[in-house]
């Protein structure tokens, strides 16, 4: 795997809306995901969308972990997720400090629902739908306004 570029606050790329993948089995897709998890964990993240290494498509991964702010956020194995759609999410939200690895230095509370449904593709291609809560719905609202061109800060009340 390669670690990638990661595009910062003012690149055009980011306020951009990103393309569904069309083919997940192609090997770019596949190179692009381990080159992705590779430059996420470089990074110390939790989470990176594609449109953050300068690819405007509609891949994210999510891999919370426990951190220093979030000392009790699950441990997961990263995943990926290929054309991630919300279809629900509860309309309770709180409030929880946020970063991007595209947003040096910036942190700040953001309002999120507290709950979510999210349908995507695996890697494999094999369509899911899982519920989240937290932290980890959290990461995904976050990576998914990456896909939308939306940064966090655009969400702070
Ligand atoms: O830039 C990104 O998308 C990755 C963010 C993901 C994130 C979303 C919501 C809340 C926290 C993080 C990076 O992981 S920022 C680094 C970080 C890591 C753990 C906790 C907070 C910030
Ligand atoms: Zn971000």
């Amino acid at each position: 795997s390669r670690l990638l570029p990661i595009a910062q606050q003012g690149e055009i790329i980011l306020q951009q809306a990103a393309h569904a993948v069309v083919d997940v089995h192609a090997p770019a897709i596949q190179t692009l995901i381990d080159d992705m998890l590779a430059t996420l964990l470089a990074a110390n993240g939790v989470g990176i969308a594609a449109p953050q290494v300068f690819v405007p498509l509609r891949i994210i991964i999510v891999a919370s972990r426990p951190n220093p702010r979030y000392p009790d956020a699950p441990l997961m194995q990263p995943l990926a997720m290929l054309n991630p759609e919300i279809c629900w999410q509860s309309t309770d939200t709180y409030s929880g400090w946020e970063g991007c690895l595209s947003v040096p230095d910036a942190r700040a509370p953001v309002n999120r629902a507290n709950r979510l449904q999210v349908r995507y593709l695996t890697r494999e291609g094999e369509r899911m739908e899982a519920d989240y809560a937290g932290f980890v719905a959290r990461i995904i609202q976050h990576e998914c306004d990456h896909l939308d061109g939306i940064l966090f800060p655009e969400r702070v009340e």
